[in-house]
């Protein structure tokens, strides 16, 4: 069947119209790759997008555990595994209230482009539950994972499906997975990627993706000659993603002025420096506080609650906390406030609006699935070590990430370029990470 944009739309709308993220993900995709099927007979009347956008495989299950007062608790987990035409299942879980089948569709979709991208062997998937960490102690964490795992261990497998962290899920809770993995399958293998160094872990896997959203970020800055240096620079989020692109900002010269989480965002116009990193890092990763307590420690900072931090005078801006976290006014803001580039470390986060004023004024713009593909890189970076039973140096990883890196940046230039010598790096990504897909998918028959 051969379809315009609208017809195909309407037909994903028919489907899956109570999934608002699902949808804005596809729609982005379809109008960028539907003109390019069109115009090419190998791919034209095959239904491959349609295809694409029908999960292989959606799981669902239920999780209960039991919490520290002794209650019984019920958690809905997910895996959704959503295509394997060129390598086994890959994605992250997501651990936060907010789950549910749409977001984690939207996140799989992405996934499915953003891995094959990556020039490396993996399909794409994502999981999680509407399970919220916040506030939760060490013992409840390990119980809820054990129990989620307990389920999910029969459908994945280093062949098959290998998850890795995302919201909610770091270090502590894939230490957590893996172990009931191991006891369940009596098998130490590397099922899960992200896992501590001691154990099969990667050297670089816990920086990459805020690594990688830099070094994209400075793969686009040099095709205008220019660079970090001096660059101010507002991020979001202050979890895994954040604390590391803002690391690398640093050793690239520029001033990281934000940080935020769903509380609100800090201001420090003195700049984050490394020491001010670390105490974030140590205020979020081991004692799980707020970002307003930067301020305990920083007074001469600014908090702002419940906003977040677009509004600050930029250059560069990088969106590493969640989906749809800027929208068309933020961009506007951005814009009149002279930010020339935008990098995203988180998926989608931002809005179609969003990305239309970005496109409009011409600025570097690179959506998710191609700057911060770095994280599930290094992750395939991570099974490779495990299958050679080996293990790279630290500086290994990150050149091996660099040049992933560059290569991501080097084919959304071969299908993004515009005859005005512009980069629309939405449509580079979505067509480069199609037609590996859609090759393998081709050459696998109707399946
Ligand atoms: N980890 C990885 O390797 C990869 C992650 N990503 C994406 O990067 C983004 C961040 O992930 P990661 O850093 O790993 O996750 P973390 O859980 O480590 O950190 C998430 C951060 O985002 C904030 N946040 C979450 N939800 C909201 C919300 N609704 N509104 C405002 N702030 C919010 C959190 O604040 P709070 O603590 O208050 O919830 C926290 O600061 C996500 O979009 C994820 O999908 C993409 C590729 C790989
Ligand atoms: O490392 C991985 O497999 C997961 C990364 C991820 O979830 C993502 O890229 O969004």
């Amino acid at each position: 069947m051969k379809q315009s944009v609208d017809e195909f739309l309407e037909l994903v709308k028919k489907r899956n119209g109570h999934e608002p993220e699902f949808l804005q993900a596809v729609e982005e995709v379809a109008e960028t790759v539907i003109p390019y099927i069109v115009k090419h007979d190998i791919y034209y009347g095959k239904n491959i997008l349609l295809r694409m956008v029908e999960p292989e495989r959606l799981i669902s299950f239920r999780v209960c555990w039991v919490d520290d007062d002794g209650e019984i608790q019920v958690n809905r987990g997910y895996r959704i595994q959503m295509n394997s035409a060129i390598g086994p299942y890959k994605g992250g879980l997501r651990f936060h209230p907010s789950v549910n089948a749409s977001i984690l569709k939207f996140l799989a979709f992405e996934q499915v482009f953003k891995n094959s991208l990556t020039t490396l062997p993996m399909g794409g998937g994502k999981g999680g539950s509407d399970f919220d960490p916040k506030g939760k102690s060490d013992n409840e964490i390990m119980r809820f994972c054990h129990a989620f795992m307990s389920e999910l261990f029969r459908h994945i497998g280093p062949n098959t499906d290998i998850p890795a962290g995302d919201i909610g899920v770091g270090a502590r809770e894939i230490g957590f997975l893996f172990g009931m993995y191991k006891k369940l399958n009596n098998e130490f293998t590397g099922v899960l990627t992200g896992k501590g160094m001691s154990w099969g872990g990667s050297l670089i896997r816990p920086e990459a993706t805020g690594y990688g959203t830099v070094y994209f970020a400075q793969k686009m800055l040099e095709t205008k000659n220019d660079d970090f240096e001096g660059k101010k620079v507002v991020v979001s989020g202050s979890g895994n993603v954040a604390q590391y692109a803002a690391e690398k900002v640093l050793q690239l010269g520029g001033t990281v002025l934000t940080l935020s989480d769903s509380g609100g965002y800090i201001y420090d116009s003195e700049g984050i420096d490394e020491e001010k990193l670390k105490f974030v890092m140590h205020l979020k990763n081991e004692k799980r506080g707020r970002i307003s307590e930067y301020l305990d420690k920083y007074p001469n900072a600014e908090y702002q609650e419940g906003k977040t931090p677009w509004g600050v005078k930029c250059d560069v801006a990088l969106p590493c906390a969640t989906q749809n976290e800027l929208d068309k006014d933020d961009a506007e803001t951005l814009l009149k406030n002279g930010c020339v580039c935008v990098s995203e470390g988180a998926n989608m986060p931002s809005t179609k609006g969003a990305i239309a004023a970005f496109h409009k004024a011409k600025i570097l713009f690179a959506p998710g699935k191609a700057s911060n593909a770095g994280g599930v890189a290094t992750s395939g970076l991570e099974m490779t070590q495990n299958s050679l039973r080996y293990k790279w140096t630290r500086e290994e990883v990150d050149n091996k990430l660099k040049d992933i890196m560059s290569d991501i940046h080097k084919s959304c230039l071969e299908y993004g370029k515009d005859e005005d010598g512009y980069v629309d790096y939405v449509r580079g990504a979505n067509i480069a990470g199609f037609v590996k897909v859609a090759d393998a998918m081709l050459a696998q028959g109707i399946v």
